[in-house]
């Protein structure tokens, strides 16, 4: 078998192009701050591409950049001006913070209704517990793809791979909510590569290079990689190695091109569902 591959670029610029139109009915421009300390190259090129898709869709974006010594009390006292300040309906706290930073800290101290990474406790206690609230980006990009790619979700049998808290542990939760059979297999898992082969639906994701061979994936499987690591010679590669997987299933994303661009689009996605809920409309 050849993958169909899933276009996330293409699904990416879709869902921007819907979101634009909704922003341009408005009678106010949703506002997103991203704050950057100094700049580990992880995140460069998420605020380079964001800052374009949010400002190209409509939306009042901007990143406030800090330097890396910056204080933990001082991103606090930033973070509570962002909470109270009326302009601002999504804050973003780029990841990872230099070691004098305490991410709990910060994450904690954005309010839940501005959090548009649904990283806050409260937003991960509500997905757990089913209720309406922001959730992660990755994973909510992640279900649109499978909705997009018609792929059969009641009843599957699928195999999340990595169990951190942005995008393994709230993927399996998504997916449960969509009546998948969930396994969340991590480092520890007895015999990963049989767990993987299992799966009807596989989610990779784990941050090693190429993890997930062709022979990890079940015939006619969809696989979805959310790995995006770059490898010393500068190329770009998921977690899964993508030619290989590609002669096993039915249907695979790339990297780039894949999760990448759908985890900016959800961005903005979450940011328009936190002003018009701010705002109590349906705009
Ligand atoms: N609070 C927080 N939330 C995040 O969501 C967050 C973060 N911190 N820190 C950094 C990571 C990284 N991340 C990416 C998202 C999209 C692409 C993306 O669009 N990648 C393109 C390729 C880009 C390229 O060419 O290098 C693609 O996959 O096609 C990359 C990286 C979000 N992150």
């Amino acid at each position: 078998m050849s993958a169909r591959i899933i276009d996330g670029k293409a699904v990416a610029g879709r869902l921007r192009g819907q979101l634009a139109e909704r922003i341009a009915r408005l009678p106010f421009r949703p506002g997103l701050r991203v704050v950057r300390v100094g700049d580990d190259p992880a995140s460069g090129v998420y605020v380079r591409n964001k800052d374009r898709a949010a400002a190209a869709a409509g939306f009042d974006s901007a990143t406030v950049q800090l330097p890396v010594d910056t204080r933990e009390s001082d991103l606090l006292m930033l973070v509570e001006d962002l909470n109270i300040d009326p302009a601002v309906d999504g804050i973003l706290v780029q990841l990872p913070l230099p070691p004098q930073i305490r991410p709990d800290l910060v994450i904690a101290a954005i309010d839940p209704a501005k959090d548009v990474d649904g990283f806050h406790p409260v937003n991960a206690g509500r997905l757990a517990t089913q209720q309406p609230g922001l959730v992660p980006c990755t994973p909510k990009g992640v279900m649109h793809l499978l909705r997009e790619a018609g792929v059969a979700l009641a009843g599957a049998r699928a195999v999340v791979l990595g169990r951190s808290q942005i995008v393994g542990r709230p993927m399996a939760q998504l997916l449960l909510q969509a009546d998948c059979t969930v396994t969340l297999a991590h480092s520890r898992t007895r015999d990963l590569a049989a767990e993987c082969r299992r799966a009807e639906i596989l989610v990779a994701a784990v941050g090693r290079p190429e993890m997930v061979r062709g022979d990890w994936v079940g015939e006619g499987a969809v696989v979805i990689d959310v790995g995006i690591n770059r490898l010393p010679d500068g190329r770009l590669v998921g977690d899964v190695a993508f030619a290989e997987a590609a002669e096993r299933a039915a249907a695979i994303t790339p990297v780039p091109g894949g999760v990448g661009p759908m985890t900016i689009a959800c961005l903005l996605e979450n940011t328009l569902e936190a002003a018009l809920a701010r705002r109590g409309t349906q705009g």
